[in-house]
């Protein structure tokens, strides 16, 4: 019965089975050495690996590769060459010592990271997590990751062959709530996708459906090749991939998009069911533990409604889905700076560590 506990090695915590103790002193390091507790750079890198781990994995057998086996660090100098993969590195790199630090396998550890570094994101859905991933033994293979420039069409068969529907993909695109890149604008990092990248919310569903005006930086032209297309918020310095953009209008996807416009808790909840399956893609859960009581309860919403930014409003709405559109207040005054910092600071270079 699961009301047995056991008493961990370290004689200190107790657990429902004892392949969950390594991750006691696990999320203690990574909370106090890299995550700071907040909701920054690093838990965003560390959530970005479980989609670049996990969608690897192909049932047609078109890529090798054992899905979220944590190749993508165990093959780091591999796998982050590839071009989807840009900027994966980062957080590779950073993850890398936790694994010499701790009795983990690699695949256990960046679903760790990233449930536990997600919990320091208000609004964040409590994650799933399971342990036993074996280590990866071969790398996967380039190409299976789709990126920003693609199709539609080809980013929907693709999450298919790695056990995906379009609105998991969807629902998975959440994570782009708190999401910033650092290759694709040429001279710039952490460039936001929404104008809340510290706040899990449904700020970046609604912002992707704004009409798109230019591109940040007082650029003229979007890096095309980059996947970057016009943003309804370059003044503020958000960017826009053209995949958001595309599968925010696409009929296939526009409707399930639209859906978690100002519906924080549905966001939250398909979230964390989606996650529940990027989690485990190619590995046999029968073979896995229940060690979800290690993730912390994540912070609370700061935000329970999505707004449009000061400047828009519903007639900046591209919509094509049919439902109706939700109802949304505007931001008073004038545009604001998107903060750089989880602290709320606007220049990159104070935030800290
Ligand atoms: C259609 C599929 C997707 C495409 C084309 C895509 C593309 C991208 C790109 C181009 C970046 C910016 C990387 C950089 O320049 O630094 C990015 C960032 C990010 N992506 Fe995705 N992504 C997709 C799906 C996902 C999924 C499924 C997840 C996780 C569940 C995810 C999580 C993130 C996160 C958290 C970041 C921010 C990383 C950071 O701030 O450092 N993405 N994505
Ligand atoms: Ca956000
Ligand atoms: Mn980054």
């Amino acid at each position: 019965a699961n009301y047995k506990r056991v008493t961990c090695p370290d004689g200190v915590n107790t657990a429902t089975h004892e392949a969950c103790c390594a991750f006691f002193s696990l999320r203690d390091d990574l909370q106090t050495n890299l995550f700071e507790g907040e909701c920054g750079e690093d838990v965003h890198e560390s959530l970005r690996l479980t989609f670049h781990d996990g969608v690897s994995f192909s049932k047609s057998g078109a890529f090798k590769g054992d899905g979220a086996d944590g190749s993508i660090l165990l093959f780091g100098n591999i796998e982050t060459n590839f071009s989807e993969n840009l900027g994966t590195d980062d957080g590779v790199d950073a993850l890398a010592p936790f694994l010499t630090r701790h009795l983990v396998t690699a695949g256990d550890l960046i679903q760790f990271a990233a449930a536990t570094g997600l919990a320091n994101c208000p609004g964040a859905p409590r994650l799933q997590f399971l342990v036993g991933r074996p280590n990866a033994t071969i790398p996967a293979e380039d190409g299976a990751i789709p990126g920003p420039a693609d199709t539609v069409d080809t980013i929907l068969s693709r999450f298919a062959d790695a056990g995906f529907t379009s609105n998991e993909v969807i629902h998975l695109l959440a994570s782009h709530s708190v999401a910033r890149s650092d290759t694709i604008v040429p001279d710039h990092q952490a460039v936001p996708f929404d104008s809340t990248p510290f706040n899990f919310d449904t700020q970046f569903f609604l912002e992707v459906l704004l009409k798109g005006t230019a591109v940040p930086f007082n650029r003229t032209t979007p890096n095309t090749v980059g996947g970057e297309v016009d943003s309804p918020l370059a003044s503020e310095g958000e960017m826009r991939l053209q995949s958001d953009f595309a599968l925010a209008r696409d009929p296939r996807t526009a409707c399930e998009w639209q859906s978690m416009v100002d519906n924080q808790f549905l966001m939250m909840e398909n979230f964390r069911t989606a996650m529940m399956k990027l989690s485990v893609v190619g590995q046999d859960t029968r073979k896995l533990v229940d060690c979800s009581e290690l993730i912390p309860e994540p912070k609370p919403a700061v935000k329970l409604h999505a707004t449009f930014p000061a400047g828009t409003s519903r007639f900046e709405v591209q919509q094509t889905c049919r439902a109706p559109f939700p109802v949304l207040r505007t931001d008073p005054g004038k545009a604001t700076t998107i903060p750089e910092c989880p602290d709320g600071d606007v220049n990159l270079a104070d935030c800290p560590s």
